[in-house]
């Protein structure tokens, strides 16, 4: 049986980086779910040019989805990406990526496919434990996870934080798109309120070192009895 820790949170709260430290911390996998629907998008739009990459249209995305060989590592020291031969780790980050990764993650049948393949993942790590981030982890993905964390720091904080990440490109433009994808994505999923149940943590005022800390202090708190997984395998 595998314990999952869920760690949900907006975009640039932390939730990878923390995660991944978390799980090294532990000895756990890692699991990064907001890769999937990127790998995803990157998939429409490597389609080409044209309808048959349009984002934003529900049909082509789910047609994608139908024929979409996904892999991802969860081990957080050696992290990749794949679609097919691809490897997208670094690609999936690109600016077109992100911009077009909200209209993917609305489309319910695409959530409802890769939520199976997240559970999936995590049954057959063959880890005592994984580290789930995303944005409804703690709701939908893993609802009764062990450990079940709602990561969150001010809007303010989080875009300097992805501006000083991105420290080529403009603090306006990094700040706009951050708040944009956080607002497209909201209207899809509740991550700034926690569920019942839901511990906050609020990195605003808190170095890395301290929320991973304060992450690790939760999990320590809870009982860590192994659940079973959400589908009950
Ligand atoms: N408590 C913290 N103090 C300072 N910097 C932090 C803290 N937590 C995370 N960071 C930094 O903030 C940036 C954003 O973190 P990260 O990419 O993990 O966020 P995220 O929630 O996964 O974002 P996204 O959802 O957009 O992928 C990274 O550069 C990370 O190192
Ligand atoms: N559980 C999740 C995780 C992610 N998303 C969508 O994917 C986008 C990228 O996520 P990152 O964590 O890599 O920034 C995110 O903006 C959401 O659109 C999701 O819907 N559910």
């Amino acid at each position: 049986m595998t314990l999952t820790i869920a760690i949900d949170g907006p975009a640039g709260s932390g939730k990878s980086s923390v995660s991944k430290q978390v799980a090294r911390a532990l000895g756990y996998g890692y699991l990064d779910t907001g890769a999937a629907y990127r790998a995803l998008a990157w998939h429409v739009l490597a389609r080409g040019t044209g309808a048959a990459s349009d984002t934003a249209d529900e049909a082509v995305v789910v047609a994608a989805a139908s024929e979409f060989p996904y892999a991802i590592s969860l081990d957080p020291d050696d992290y990749w990406v794949r679609v097919g031969q691809a490897d997208v780790t670094a690609a999936i980050r690109e600016p077109r990526v992100t911009a077009a990764v909200s209209g993917v993650a609305r489309v319910s049948a695409v959530r409802a496919q890769v939520n199976e393949l997240f559970r999936r993942l995590v049954r057959d790590s063959g880890r005592p434990g994984v580290v789930v981030e995303g944005r409804d982890i703690t709701t939908v993905v893993a609802p009764d996870a062990a450990v079940r964390i709602l990561l969150t720091a001010a809007p303010e904080v989080r875009a300097a934080r992805r501006s000083a990440e991105l420290s080529g490109e403009d603090a306006h433009a990094v700040a706009a798109a951050l708040h944009r994808r956080d607002a497209a994505d909201s209207t899809v999923v509740d991550f700034l309120t926690a569920a019942d149940g839901v511990t906050v943590v609020d990195s605003t005022e808190l170095d890395f070192a301290q929320t991973v800390e304060a992450v690790l202090d939760v999990i320590s708190a809870t009982d860590p009895t192994p659940q079973e997984n959400h589908d009950g395998r």
